[in-house]
């Protein structure tokens, strides 16, 4: 979420009573924490709508995987289990095919990561996807205000293969070679870290997912914490397909591509060792891209040492209009 969109929900959507004692994390985070009983609960909601979030030719399958996945990935970046969802979908008509293939790929990605569809609503529009996802936490609530400075700060997988696989997508939309379509598919099927999510409960400090591009998000995370932070554009961990396909660009994909569903944590430098090796006995891979620091700037500095200047996450309505 850009400034533009923070500040519209400011003022007309935050209310004066947040956090409560039935509300620990209420707006402003990831996702939102309610104590239900003796049991907090992460509550996550995010909508993806066509030619914003995915294109009007995406496979059925890919809007349904994405649907759930973007959720997931807000699961885990609170520290929580996935359980149950809700599933609002707007249709302009009804494509049987279609949504074979949509249900498939929604209900296939709940089916692996353990989560049950509970309800929803459908009804008529131009295209769009909501899903609502609820689920224990594994232990603390990871939010994005718990950094200090001093802490490493790491992420999971590779950044900037789903920003080149988009312009594969708007372009003929087809893959020209392995390369291409490893990146296509990257863009086209997110995948959420599930197994970090108490990994991070465990060892993480403070943590976001990465939608709207690596400096966008951790802007996110370090106004919320209060700190800032220096990282360097060489320890961004790349993909072999993306060095492959845009090697001059990849700095910048990795910055601010967007759409990488990555995880982003600040992590105590005694926790570091642990979570990096717990993660790897996952398949997952984290890099320590630098560290938090009393702020409140982002500083990104380049191989030689030299900041390199910082472009805005995605917005939806722009910074500027305001
Ligand atoms: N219309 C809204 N009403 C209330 N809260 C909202 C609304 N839209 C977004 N939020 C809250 O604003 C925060 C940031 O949202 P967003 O950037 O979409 O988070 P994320 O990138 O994790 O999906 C979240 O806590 C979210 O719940
Ligand atoms: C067709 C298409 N064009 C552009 C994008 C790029 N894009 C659209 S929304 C977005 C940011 C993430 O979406 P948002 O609704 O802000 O998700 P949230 O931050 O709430 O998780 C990005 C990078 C895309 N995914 N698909
Ligand atoms: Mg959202």
């Amino acid at each position: 979420m850009s400034q533009r969109e923070f500040d519209l929900i400011q003022r007309y959507f935050r209310q004066a009573v947040s956090p409560a004692a039935d509300l620990p994390v209420g707006i402003g985070d990831d996702g939102a924490v309610v104590l239900a009983g003796n049991t907090n609960l992460a509550w996550v909601m995010d909508t993806i709508n066509e030619d914003v979030h995915f294109p009007h030719d995406a496979p059925g399958a890919a809007v349904g995987h994405r649907a759930l996945a973007v959720n997931l990935s807000d699961m885990v970046a609170m520290g929580a289990q996935p359980r149950w969802m809700l599933l609002s979908l707007c249709l302009p008509e009804v494509d049987e095919a279609w949504l074979a293939d949509f249900s498939d790929g929604l209900l296939s990605l709940a089916r692996d990561s353990g989560v049950t569809l509970a309800g929803g609503d459908t009804t008529r529009g131009p295209l769009s996807v909501a899903v609502t996802l609820l689920g224990p936490l594994h232990g603390q609530a990871v939010q994005r205000s718990g950094a200090r400075p001093g802490d490493r700060l790491l992420v999971s997988g590779t950044l900037g293969d789903a920003r080149a696989g988009l312009d594969i997508a708007l372009g003929d939309g087809h893959a020209a070679d392995a390369v291409e379509s490893e990146l296509l598919k990257r863009y086209l099927y997110p995948q959420a870290r599930l197994a970090l999510s108490p990994l991070l409960a465990r060892h993480a400090r403070a943590a976001i997912d990465l939608s709207d591009g690596l400096v966008g998000d951790l802007t996110h995370l370090l106004s919320a914490s209060g700190v800032g932070a220096t990282i360097h554009s060489q320890r961004l961990p790349r993909s072999r397909a993306l060095m492959a396909h845009a090697e001059e660009e990849s700095d910048a994909l990795a910055l601010s591509g967007g759409d990488d569903y990555e995880i982003l944590c600040a992590v105590a430098p005694e926790a570091v060792e642990t979570l990096v090796r717990e993660a790897a006995a996952e398949g997952i891979m984290l890099s320590d891209i630098g560290e938090i620091t009393q702020g409140p700037e982002l500083t990104v500095l380049d191989r030689d040492g030299q900041p390199v200047p910082l472009e805005a996450g995605f917005s939806h309505f722009g910074d500027d209009d305001a």
